[in-house]
């Protein structure tokens, strides 16, 4: 079994309790060797991976290279791993798809579970940061993808997590919504300032949102890149372009051919 320390989940599917004091204050995650094994088949080959407090990290990789199974085991969805494992403070989890409970309201949903004085208060600040007080009492299959997938991320931040998991949170939207709500995800952020780490598989989403992009590959961190470029950024800035093939190679494509 991981050492797993610390890391309170609250999330959407995930409840999990332990307090430690961190070795470093500055990492919200800190992973050491971790490695994790589906019977003879090794997908995590000892990852060592530190978020700061406030980084938003991206990570890529090839489908198939371990990155949704590195994010279960930070969101202690999965505890059937080896090596260090250390995530201090609260965990909040958003999946591609919204995962609201059909049967209750929006603003059930994001009180569902919610501790606290005022769960209602808190849940209607959140639903105001992703601008749908309006919808906080529709039922959500009435609700468009991406006000669900914003309903979705109001739950996770009503919780003000120290660490906030984003499994491909944007790719079942369309290319509009998507643009909103990756500014929408920026603002909150800045606000609020938790520990992310972006699944995704779009380089380009990476590029624009995060602070370091990681490429997960043979079942370790392959590669980073820091993007240093303030946000808003801008898809056809020269660095970007640059950091862009970089990573593109990194995961085995090639643009010989094409402009
Ligand atoms: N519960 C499980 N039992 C057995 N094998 C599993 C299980 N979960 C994942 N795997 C295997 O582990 C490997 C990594 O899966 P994972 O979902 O983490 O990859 P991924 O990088 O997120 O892929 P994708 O980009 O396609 O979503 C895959 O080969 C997958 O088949």
């Amino acid at each position: 079994m991981a050492t797993r320390t610390g890391g309170d989940v609250t999330g959407t599917v995930a409840e999990a309790t332990g307090a430690a004091g961190s070795e470093d204050a500055a990492s919200v995650v800190r992973t050491r060797g971790l490695t994790k094994k589906f019977g003879a088949r090794t997908v995590l080959d000892g990852v060592d991976l530190d978020i700061e407090r406030g980084e938003f990290v991206a990570l890529l990789g090839r489908s198939g290279s371990g990155k949704s199974t590195l994010l279960r085991l930070l969101a202690g969805l999965d505890r059937d791993s080896t090596g260090d494992l250390h995530v201090d403070g609260t965990v909040s989890v958003a999946f591609q798809e919204p995962r609201l409970v059909p049967w209750k309201r929006v603003l059930d949903n994001v009180t569902l579970g919610l501790r606290g004085s005022d769960p209602v208060a808190a849940a209607e600040r959140a639903l105001a940061e992703v601008e749908l007080t309006e919808r906080r009492d529709r039922w959500p299959l009435t609700l468009s993808g991406g006000e669900a997938q914003r309903v979705s991320l109001a739950r996770a931040l009503v919780r003000n997590p120290d660490l906030l998991l984003l499994d491909e949170p944007f790719s079942a939207l369309d290319a509009l919504t998507r643009i909103n709500v990756h500014r929408l995800v920026l603002d909150l952020w800045a606000r609020h300032r938790p520990g992310v780490l972006l699944v995704t598989h779009d380089v380009d989403e990476a590029l624009l949102l995060a602070d370091r992009v990681l490429v997960l590959d043979g079942g370790r961190i392959a590669h980073q890149s820091t993007v240093g470029l303030p946000r808003p950024r801008a898809r056809e800035d020269r660095e970007l372009i640059e950091l862009r093939s970089v990573l593109l190679a990194r995961l085995g494509v090639t643009l010989e051919g094409t402009t």
